[in-house]
């Protein structure tokens, strides 16, 4: 690995990080229905070679700016390289050069088909998230020059071409090349939330601390509610360009038109107790009932709702067995409602596993809280892929599943009564137009 950061591309990082993120929706991002023609991913690929290099410039800058020497850990400067290495990597991919004609038509909008595309296209305020919660810090965006205004309007992620015409192979090409770029820096971060949990240990043992602080806090929140935004994107790109193998026609990309609830929940209950009963050795995890529409479809991304009912859903097993001890025959079942609202989607995870004392209740919001004794190995090689955990052990379950949440307008909350058990509110905003929180 001979990859050295320069001050050239150094300065070149800063200047980026003068700019605002553009936040997207889920709406926006199924627009590009399942077949996206090579003019449209063309300019969508033109969109992300600027926006990402600016989320990316923002986490760069902020892992330097960590405080207490926390930016001097190796695994943080580890995660900093990778970060400005993918930020060089997007930014000087060569582009194709385009006569004019080529241009001018990749500029020019599609005949609208109706005032739907219209109205779909604009991104509304995220409720889950109180103004300025996820935004980086101010000095970074201090030296923005204005130029990112003029830029603004050609600065859109979705925008229908005309695809009437055959388009020049450069195009395509170039599609391919960006998506492989895409594909390659999404497999060099895989491990990022380990390898910073790692830095945080570091940082803690150096320092001797037991918790981390406020500040520590919203960067990680920050820092991970990027990242989901991050991998988003790429993923939805590398989805949408890959159209060689044909495709159930409910998915654009990653995002599923017609997710369908039970049986995401029932799938994310049977892993939850396989892992389980793996854990404890358990002939039979305790039961969950499942009380759900079978019908219930909505626009998701399946992966980001698994994630989160099976974290919830390990949490919930884990308390029951802790509380009620293993040798127990019959445990409380934990129930899982679902509701259909006009607006939201909410799904209650109940269970009898004891609760938790009230005033611990903030710390399951933070970093490497945990109750587990032993924290697993956090080998950078471990863990690699985003949704395969063990039983418990990071303290990453429920801020994260909660970051999942309110990335699409939805959001996580819990309610305990100690001596009896845990509630947990799963909100999923089923408008789907609120935009990424990071602007
Ligand atoms: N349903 C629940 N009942 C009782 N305690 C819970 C429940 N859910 C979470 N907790 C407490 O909150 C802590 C933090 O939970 P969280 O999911 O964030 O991390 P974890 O489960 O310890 O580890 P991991 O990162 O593997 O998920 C748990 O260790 C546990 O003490």
């Amino acid at each position: 690995m001979s990859w050295k950061k320069t001050d050239i591309l150094m300065d070149t990082i800063r200047h980026y990080s003068g700019f605002p993120a553009t936040g997207v929706s889920l709406r926006q991002m199924v627009q590009f229905g399942e077949r996206p023609s090579t003019g449209t991913l063309f300019r969508a690929s033109q969109f992300l070679s600027e926006e990402l290099p600016i989320r990316l410039a923002h986490r760069v800058q902020e892992l330097g700016d960590l405080p207490d020497g926390l930016n001097e850990m190796p695994s943080i400067k580890k995660v900093q390289d990778w970060y400005a290495q993918s930020f060089e990597e997007i930014t000087t991919l060569p582009r194709p050069q385009l006569s004019k004609d080529v241009r001018d038509r990749l500029m020019k909008p599609a005949k609208q088909t109706g005032r739907q595309s219209k109205i779909l296209a604009e991104a509304t305020k995220n409720p889950s998230v109180a103004n300025g919660q996820y935004t980086s810090s101010p000095w970074q965006n201090g030296n923005g020059n204005g130029s990112h205004e003029k830029k603004g309007s050609a600065r859109r992620y979705f925008a229908t071409v005309e695809d009437t015409e055959d388009w020049p192979p450069e195009l395509h090409d170039y599609n391919q090349r960006f998506a492989q770029t895409l594909n390659h820096i999404k497999r060099r971060h895989d491990s990022v939330v380990t390898t910073v949990a790692q830095g945080i240990l570091e940082y803690k043992r150096k320092r001797q601390r037991m918790q981390i602080d406020n500040n520590i806090q919203s960067f990680l929140d920050r820092f991970y509610m990027s990242r989901i935004g991050i991998r988003m994107l790429i993923g939805q790109h590398i989805a949408l360009t890959d159209q060689s193998h044909h495709k159930d026609p409910t998915y654009v990309g990653i995002i599923c038109t017609k997710t369908n609830v039970r049986d995401l929940a029932q799938e994310a209950i049977e892993n939850a107790r396989f892992v389980c009963e793996d854990h404890y050795g358990l002939f039979d995890a305790p039961k969950v009932q499942l009380v759900c529409p079978p019908n219930l479809n909505f626009m998701y991304v399946p992966g980001h709702l698994s994630h989160m009912l099976f974290e919830t859903l390990k949490n919930s097993l884990r308390a029951v067995v802790e509380t009620h001890g293993q040798d127990k025959e019959d445990f409380p079942v934990t129930k899982v409602v679902v509701a259909e609202g006009k607006e939201d989607i909410t799904i209650k995870i109940s269970d009898e596993g004891g609760g938790i004392p009230r005033s611990a209740i903030p710390l399951v919001w933070t970093y490497m809280y945990t109750t587990v004794d032993t924290t697993p190995s956090l080998d950078p090689d471990f863990d690699k892929s985003d949704f395969k955990a063990p039983m418990a052990g990071f303290g990453y379950g429920l801020p994260i599943s909660r970051l999942y949440a309110r990335y699409f307008g939805g959001d996580l909350k819990l309610i305990s009564m100690e001596g009896y058990g845990t509630d947990v509110y799963l909100h999923l905003n089923r408008l789907s137009s609120s935009s990424e929180p990071l602007q």
